[in-house]
C-alpha cells in the first residue's frame, strides 16, 4: 500500500526496509517483494506524484531540475570552474532521479564492468558474468511514431525485461546528416549499431527510457509492477534521518534500525528490519545518512561531534561525475526545436498533440544520437600529460557528443533570433575525484557537495579534444550549406588556453554522481563486493554510490542493474 506518512507503518514488521525509491531502491523494493512471504517497507523523502504531466512528457525534462521534484542541492565553489557554485539536481519523488532525468539509457561497457571486477576482486561484476542480467533488464518497444527501426539498434543484445526503452519517436531534419557523417568520416566517427552491446565507441541512435511517447521511470516500471502487493508498503514524504544499531554480532554492530521524520521540527519515528536495511538514497544522500549515523571516518566524525560507530574512511569520498558543456552553430534552416521555445502557439499545439496521441516533438528525450569517442593515439596523448589512460579500456570512450537540433548552452539563454545545431560534450572517463561531507549535523540540512570538476588537468585536455571533435564532425560534407558559423563564446576559443578558459566558464554537471560509498578492497572501499557495508551486519547500499568507478556512459542503467 502507498501511505502519505509513517503513521500506518509504525506497528508493522518488515524483513527489509529500503531507503529511497530511485533507480536502485525502486528495483530493490520491487524485486524483494516478488516473494509474497517477504515483507518490505520502502521509505521515500519525496512525494508520490510520479505521473505528473511534467514528469511524463519527455520534452519537459529540462524544466525538472530546480522544480519541486528536485532536492535543489548546490555544490561548494568549484576551483576548476572559476570558483562557481553550480546546481546539483537529484530527483525528489517516487522514481528518484529516474523521474527527472534526460532518459538516456546506457549500459556500461565490457571494460567498465571488468574494471569493477578487478577493483572489487569479485568476478561476479565482470561483463561476462553480468551480461545475462544486463540483457534481461530492458525491452525495446516501438518508437512513438512507429517508424521502422531496422538498422538503428541490434535486437540480439536486448531481452524482455521490466524496463521498456525505445528509439527516438520523432525524426528530425538533422538525423540524416548525422548518420551521413559516419559514412563520410568513418575513421573518426564510425557508426555503432548499438552502443549497449558492451562496446560504446562510435556514433549511434539514442536508446531512451521512453515508452509510447511517455517517460519510463523506476516508479512507472519496477514499482508500478509491485504497487498492489500486500507485502510491500511505500511511505512517501518521509526522510530517513539515520540508521542505528539494534545489537551486535561478534564485534560488529547490527544496523537494522531506521529513524525517520516528516520535517525538521516534526516527531522522529523508528522502525527495525528483521533482515536488512538497504540504503538506496543515491550518491549524495546515502553517504550523508551514513555519516549522520556515525559510519564514516571516525576521526572526522568525532571532530564534528558525531559519535563514530564504524570507522569507514571511504564513506563520502571518491565522488565521480561527468562534467559537460555545450557549443552551438547557427544553421541555414528554420526547422529546429528552437521554434518550440519561441512560439507559444506552436508550443501549445505540440502539447495538444502529445496529450491526444503521445506523438510529436515532445516525445523526444535529450539528443536523438550520441557518440562515445576515444582520443586518437591515446597512449601517447596521456603519456604527454604525464599520466596513463583514465578510461577503463578500448570499449569505453573518453568523451561523449550528444546531438541537438536547436540551441544549447549551459550559461546562455536562447537568443531572440537565429536557428541552431548544438553538441553537448561530456568527459565520460574523468580523473577528478571529489567528496560529500557534512555542512551541519542537522539531517534536514544539505551536505557539502564537491565534485571537484575540472580540478584535474587531464579532464580539461579531454574536454578540449571533445570540442575539437565536435567541430570536426560538423565540417563533414553532409553539413555543407547547413552549418553557417559557430555561435557564442566558444567561437573565439581555439588555443588550448582559450578552450580551457571557455571550459572552466561553461562546464556544468550532467548529473551522474557515483562512487561515494564504493565497493572495493581495503580502506579505499566502503562496501564488500556484495554491497554490504563493511564492519556492519544487516546493512547494504544498493545505488550509484556503490560504483567503484564511474561508467563511461549514463548512469541510470547501472543503478538499475
Ligand atoms: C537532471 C538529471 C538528468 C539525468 N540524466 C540521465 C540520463 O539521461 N541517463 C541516465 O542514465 N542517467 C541520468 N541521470 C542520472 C540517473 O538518473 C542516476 O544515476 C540514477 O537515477 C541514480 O540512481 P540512484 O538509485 O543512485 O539514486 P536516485 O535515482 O537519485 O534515487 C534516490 C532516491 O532516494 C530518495 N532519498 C534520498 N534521501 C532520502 C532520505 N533521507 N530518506 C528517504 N528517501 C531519500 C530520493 O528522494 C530519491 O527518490 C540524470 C540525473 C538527473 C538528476
Amino acid at each position: 500500500a502507498l501511505f502519505k506518512g509513517p503513521a500506518q507503518v509504525l506497528n508493522r514488521t518488515y524483513d527489509y526496509i529500503v531507503v529511497g525509491a530511485g533507480a536502485g531502491g525502486g528495483v530493490m523494493a520491487s524485486r524483494l517483494s516478488e516473494d509474497p512471504h517477504t515483507r518490505v517497507l520502502l521509505i521515500e523523502a519525496g512525494g508520490s506524484d510520479f505521473l505528473n504531466i511534467n514528469l511524463s512528457v519527455p520534452g519537459f525534462a529540462p524544466t525538472l531540475p530546480g522544480s519541486q521534484f528536485d532536492w535543489n542541492f548546490t555544490t561548494v565553489p568549484q576551483a576548476g570552474l572559476d570558483d562557481r557554485i553550480i546546481n546539483y539536481p537529484r530527483g525528489f519523488v517516487l522514481g528518484g532521479s529516474t523521474s527527472i532525468n534526460q532518459m538516456a539509457f546506457n549500459r556500461g561497457t565490457r571494460d567498465d564492468y571488468d574494471r569493477w571486477a578487478r577493483v572489487t576482486g569479485d568476478d561476479g561484476w565482470s561483463f561476462h558474468k553480468l551480461y545475462p542480467f544486463i540483457k534481461g533488464m530492458d525491452t525495446v518497444t516501438p518508437p512513438a511514431d512507429h517508424h521502422n527501426t531496422t538498422g538503428e539498434f541490434d535486437p540480439a543484445v536486448h531481452g524482455h525485461g521490466l524496463l521498456p526503452i525505445s528509439l527516438p519517436g520523432f525524426l528530425l531534419p538533422t538525423d540524416d546528416k548525422i548518420i551521413e557523417t559516419t559514412d563520410e568520416l568513418p575513421e573518426q566517427f564510425p557508426f555503432n549499431l548499438d552502443y549497449n552491446s558492451g562496446d560504446t565507441v562510435g556514433v549511434g541512435w539514442s536508446q531512451q527510457t521512453i515508452q509510447d511517447g511517455r517517460r519510463v521511470s523506476s516508479a512507472t516500471s519496477y514499482l508500478a509492477a509491485a504497487f498492489n502487493r500486500s507485502n510491500l508498503d511505500i511511505v512517501v514524504n518521509t526522510h530517513v534521518t539515520k540508521v542505528f544499531p539494534v545489537g551486535s554480532e561478534g564485534h560488529k554492530p547490527v544496523v537494522r534500525g531506521v529513524e525517520f521524520a516528516q520535517s525538521a521540527d516534526g516527531p522522529l519515528y523508528t522502525s527495525k528490519a528483521t533482515k536488512e536495511v538497504v540504503l538506496s538514497a543515491g550518491s549524495v544522500k546515502t553517504p550523508h545518512i551514513l555519516l549522520l549515523s556515525g559510519i564514516g571516518d571516525a576521526a572526522y566524525l568525532s571532530s564534528v561531534g558525531i559519535n563514530p560507530i564504524v570507522d569507514l574512511p571511504a564513506v563520502g569520498q571518491n565522488l565521480q561525475d561527468h562534467p559537460y558543456l555545450r557549443i552551438s552553430w547557427l544553421v541555414n534552416s528554420t526547422d529546429t526545436l528552437d521554434n518550440l521555445q519561441r512560439n507559444a502557439t506552436l508550443a501549445a499545439a505540440v502539447l495538444a498533440e502529445w496529450q491526444t496521441n503521445h506523438t510529436g516533438p515532445l516525445v523526444l528525450g535529450g539528443g536523438s544520437q550520441r557518440a562515445f569517442l576515444r582520443i586518437n593515439d591515446s597512449d601517447a596523448f596521456f603519456a604527454s600529460l604525464g599520466t596513463s589512460d583514465p578510461s577503463a579500456g578500448p570499449t569505453s570512450g573518453h568523451y561523449e557528443l550528444i546531438t541537438r537540433n536547436g540551441f544549447g548552452a549551459t550559461r546562455q539563454a536562447l537568443p531572440a533570433e537565429g536557428h541552431f545545431f548544438s553538441f553537448t560534450i561530456a568527459v565520460v572517463s574523468p580523473s577528478a575525484r571529489g567528496n560529500i561531507t557534512l555542512a551541519s549535523t542537522d539531517p534536514f540540512a544539505a551536505p557539502a557537495i564537491n565534485p571537484n570538476f575540472l580540478a584535474n588537468p587531464v579532464d580539461l585536455a579531454i574536454m578540449r579534444s571533445g570540442i575539437r571533435a565536435a567541430r570536426a564532425f560538423v565540417s563533414a560534407p553532409a553539413w555543407s550549406g547547413y552549418i553557417l558559423s559557430e555561435f557564442g563564446p566558444s567561437a573565439d576559443a581555439h588555443t588550448d588556453d582559450e578552450l580551457d578558459a571557455f571550459s572552466r566558464n561553461n562546464t556544468d554537471t550532467i548529473d551522474h554522481p557515483v562512487g561515494t560509498v564504493a565497493m572495493g578492497k581495503g580502506v579505499a572501499g566502503a562496501l564488500e563486493p556484495d554491497l554490504r557495508v563493511k564492519g556492519t551486519v544487516g546493512l547494504r547500499v544498493v545505488d550509484a554510490s556503490a560504483f567503484p568507478f564511474i561508467i563511461s556512459g549514463h548512469t541510470q542503467g547501472e543503478s538499475t542493474v
